[in-house]
């Protein structure tokens, strides 16, 4: 049994610098990666993500360009970190192979490959390619709110077949309500046994990040996301500084310190936030009607471009099931609006 196992019941497991990388729309400096991994480094977070918000590849005209190379930023965190592995993240059809390999040799430790909830079949070789890597292998389920427990089992089963080794429900909207999150992992966790394990990422959108994971731990999730400040994309995600405050409440070891946690959110990270997460009107609409968080500010944006309400947009897209890679389809709704109101 290794440090690890011994000294903690459940991992947290830190993406202010990925799903951050939303909130910020992708500005991050090698400044703000380095301050940021050595503070989570000291803290005792043994797993930090680290790349652009959409993951490899991501920095394109439909996402939105990244300021400094994800390469660099890698590397950067790579440099800094003294105990902590350095994950990737990978949409299959973004980033490729040939990316993942440029990671690996940058000296990242883990990929998290995310796809659709009802889509893991994309991902099978991008396993197979991160296991021969040596790379530890994460499956992320997005929207998981749009599948059932029961499917989300059995797009899961798909990973773990091709080498994942821990399962994560995705709440990309911010719109699982307390069982819906713990029947999913539940489900997952039936579904897998001893074969992998069962994560848990939420985002704040109805403010339920928090109280979601204590649930999905007690359903059998082992690694719960969180980001210091709750920096990601809609409301941001569930605040890491405040999971380890409430799983050392419950009596859970965690094995990080929640002290040096909260300092680094108040003095390293605070202070370089362009954006605050926040529940304000658009990112309540995205939890209630179910829009990926990442949308925010592209919606924002065509609400300015186009003087129309972005809630009013984000309504639209939860209605039309809009998924990741879709982006685009936010100014298609956004005309429809103008259009409607040249109409009225
Ligand atoms: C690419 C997405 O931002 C992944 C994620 O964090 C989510 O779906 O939530
Ligand atoms: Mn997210």
């Amino acid at each position: 049994m290794s440090w690890d196992d011994v000294n903690r019941e459940v991992r947290l497991v830190d993406t202010s610098l990925r799903d951050g990388s939303h909130a910020m729309a992708h500005q991050f400096t090698e400044k703000n990666v380095r301050d940021t991994v050595r503070a989570l480094d000291d803290a005792g977070v043994s797993l930090i993500e680290v790349s652009h918000g959409d993951g490899l590849g991501g920095s394109t005209f439909n996402y939105g360009f990244s300021l400094v190379d994800e390469r660099k930023l890698i590397a950067a965190a790579v440099n800094e970190a003294r105990h902590a592995k350095i994950a990737v993240l990978l949409l299959p059809g973004l980033g490729t192979v040939g990316d993942l390999r440029v990671a690996a040799d940058l000296g990242a430790g883990a990929v998290r490959i995310a796809t659709h909830c009802t889509e893991a079949d994309v991902s099978v070789q991008h396993f197979g390619a991160a296991r021969e890597l040596g790379l530890e292998t994460v499956g992320f389920l997005m929207l998981s709110h749009m599948s059932t427990p029961e499917a989300l089992a059995k797009q899961g089963r798909i990973m773990v077949d091709a080498g994942c080794q821990c399962v994560y429900v995705v709440d990309s909207a911010g719109a699982l309500i307390l069982e819906d999150a713990g029947e999913r992992v539940a489900a997952l966790v039936a579904e897998f046994g001893d074969e992998a394990q069962v994560g848990y990422h939420g985002h704040q959108n109805l403010s339920f990040g928090v109280a979601n994971s204590v649930l999905a731990y007690r359903a059998g999730a082992r690694q719960i996301d969180g980001s210091l400040v709750a920096l990601g994309a809609g409301a941001g995600n569930s605040p890491t500084e405040v999971l380890a405050a409430t799983f050392e409440r419950l009596g859970i070891r965690t094995g990080v310190d929640k002290d040096v946690l909260m300092d680094a959110a108040e003095n390293v990270v605070k202070p370089y936030i362009t954006r605050l997460p926040v529940m304000d009107r658009s990112s309540i609409v995205q939890g209630f009607a179910g829009v990926y968080s990442s949308f925010l500010l592209h919606a924002e944006r065509a609400a300015e471009r186009y003087d129309v309400p972005a809630h009013e947009i984000l309504y639209r897209v939860g209605a039309a099931k809009y998924v990741g890679g879709q982006e685009d389809m936010i100014i298609d709704i956004a005309l429809q609006l103008v259009a409607e109101r040249g109409q009225g």
